[in-house]
């Protein structure tokens, strides 16, 4: 083995070859693959047409998420959509054939599916995880070579446990310094993609490193990821270190004993060797980012919660400016428009992004003691089954409903239109989410994506308000 140094994707990269065949995209060796209803329903339909097994059913965990109404109970057990109830139908049918794991609706395990895979312990350190979905990318928070991928790709790693992928390029993002109180990992990430834009990432897989993302929990660390693919970027990772080892320690499927210790030992080999080079690099100064709102139609299009909605600029491109004029008509906005004066019609906790029992502490800790708006309707919804009932442990569903949130079951829910929680046309919304495209919530809908904190705290206001000047009633809780 060469001892030139590698950075921790080439590493990952390295030990999952299995071919490499010249002038072709190489074969990799899948660890995990993660399935939900909506991606497939073709994929388990083209192996049954082939006559063909699922290669390693144990290494395949399946989940309900996109089309699950989180009304109640009794909606997602007798779901009334007839597209969403065929495809959740399909699953269970699919799952059963083919020897696949399925945590269903009624399942403690059941979330989204970028949540229960670190939840459960089954994202780990060094795996290729895909799924897909294009926020597969979440799992690199732990070290994982992560990404969505097609249907028809979904097909050829049931069938293989592998898949072809062409090498991609390198990029090391270092934020560096202490966050300012009352920025977090979201608006780190939105602001990133201020920075390179929506395509300045693609083509590379992203290492998110330096001493704002080291300080960052899992949970940050994972919002960060998450949104790499919103910057184009083929997959995000971070650096395993001891929050990581903490955070998977006595999960449901994180080796014990001897093993975990043998497993620490090798997952603390994955990190960046010094000297190691990437085809890109950039650093940014955490004292720079402030609390951070979308007022477009892509989450490129964000400026600070001070700031006002951009005024056009003449040196744009034709198509730049068309897009600028079409995202402020979409959006209802006029340029130069303080963001502290937008007013919001409804307000979105959760999803893939934004949906962890941490999102949930601190959005609770800002509204304990106020009550939502008047103009606004609110819901939390839960990533996952564990994290409501940690959240319920905890008293938070409480603080939730007596301000005047609707408590929901677990899903992607108001993060996509595919399911009953949808904007109505021209509807406003602040949403802890990571799309803000024309339609996302619901057709007309207008999305603003923000922090858990901001988004709390302009559900209690009714319009975007400061975080770092919030008075908070728990200063236990306050951050
Ligand atoms: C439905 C699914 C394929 C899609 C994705 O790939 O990301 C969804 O999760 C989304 O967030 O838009
Ligand atoms: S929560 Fe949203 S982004 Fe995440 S998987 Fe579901 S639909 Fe996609």
């Amino acid at each position: 083995m060469s001892a030139a140094p590698k950075t921790l994707f080439e590493k990952v990269w390295q030990q999952h070859l299995v071919a490499e065949p010249q002038g072709e995209p190489a074969l990799l060796y899948i660890d995990l693959h993660l399935v939900h209803e909506v991606t497939s329903p073709q994929a388990f339909e083209g192996l049954r047409l082939a006559g063909r097994k699922l290669r390693r059913p144990d290494r395949t965990v399946a989940t309900v998420d996109h089309n699950v109404p989180t009304s109640s109970i009794e909606d997602r057990l007798h779901i009334v959509d007839q597209i969403a109830s065929k495809q959740i139908q399909a699953l269970r049918t699919n799952c059963a054939d083919f020897g696949v794991e399925l945590y269903d609706v009624q399942s403690p395990n059941q979330g989204i599916v970028h949540i229960i895979g670190p939840e459960l312990g089954l994202t780990k350190p060094g795996m290729t995880i895909v799924c897909g979905d294009s926020h597969t990318s979440t799992h690199g928070a732990f070290g994982a070579l992560a990404f969505g991928i097609g249907t028809s790709e979904v097909e050829h790693v049931m069938a293989t446990q592998t898949l072809p992928q062409s090498k991609p390029q390198t990029f090391r993002i270092s934020v560096e310094g202490d966050l300012p109180v009352g920025v977090t990992a979201k608006d780190i990430v939105l602001h990133i993609i201020g920075e390179i834009g929506t395509a300045g990432a693609t083509g590379y897989v992203v290492e998110y490193a330096g001493s704002a993302i080291r300080a960052l929990s899992m949970e940050g660390r994972m919002t960060v990821c998450n949104m790499s693919i919103e910057a184009g970027a083929r997959a995000g990772m971070i650096a395993p270190d001891t929050t990581t080892f903490a955070y998977l320690n006595g999960r449901r499927f994180s080796p014990e004993a001897s093993a975990w210790d043998k497993a620490v030992e090798h997952w603390s080999q994955l990190v960046t060797d010094e000297g190691a080079t990437f085809d890109r690099e950039l650093t940014i100064a955490a004292s720079d980012i402030t609390p951070t709102v979308s007022w477009g139609t892509s989450p490129g299009m964000v400026t600070g919660v001070k700031s006002t909605v951009p005024l056009p600029d003449p040196t744009a491109s034709e198509a730049d400016q068309k897009n600028f004029e079409r995202a402020l008509e979409y959006m209802d906005l006029k340029a130069g428009t303080p963001i502290e004066q937008i007013t919001v019609d409804c307000v979105f906790l959760g999803s893939c992004t934004n949906g962890r029992i941490e999102d949930l502490r601190a959005a609770a800790s800002v509204i304990r003691g106020y009550h939502v708006a008047t103009t606004v309707r609110a819901m939390v919804v839960p990533g996952s089954q564990a994290v409501k009932a940690q959240a319920e442990q905890e008293g938070l569903d409480k603080v939730f409903t007596e301000a005047g949130f609707d408590w929901r079951e677990p899903g992607c829910s108001m993060c996509l239109g595919m399911n009953p929680d949808i904007l109505s046309p021209g509807e406003r919304c602040a949403s802890t989410s990571n799309r803000n495209f024309e339609g996302r919530q619901g057709r007309g809908g207008r999305t603003h994506l923000v922090s858990p904190q901001m988004a709390a705290a302009a559900a209690i206001t009714g319009h975007f308000t400061d975080i770092r000047t919030w008075k908070f009633n728990d200063s236990k809780e306050a951050k």
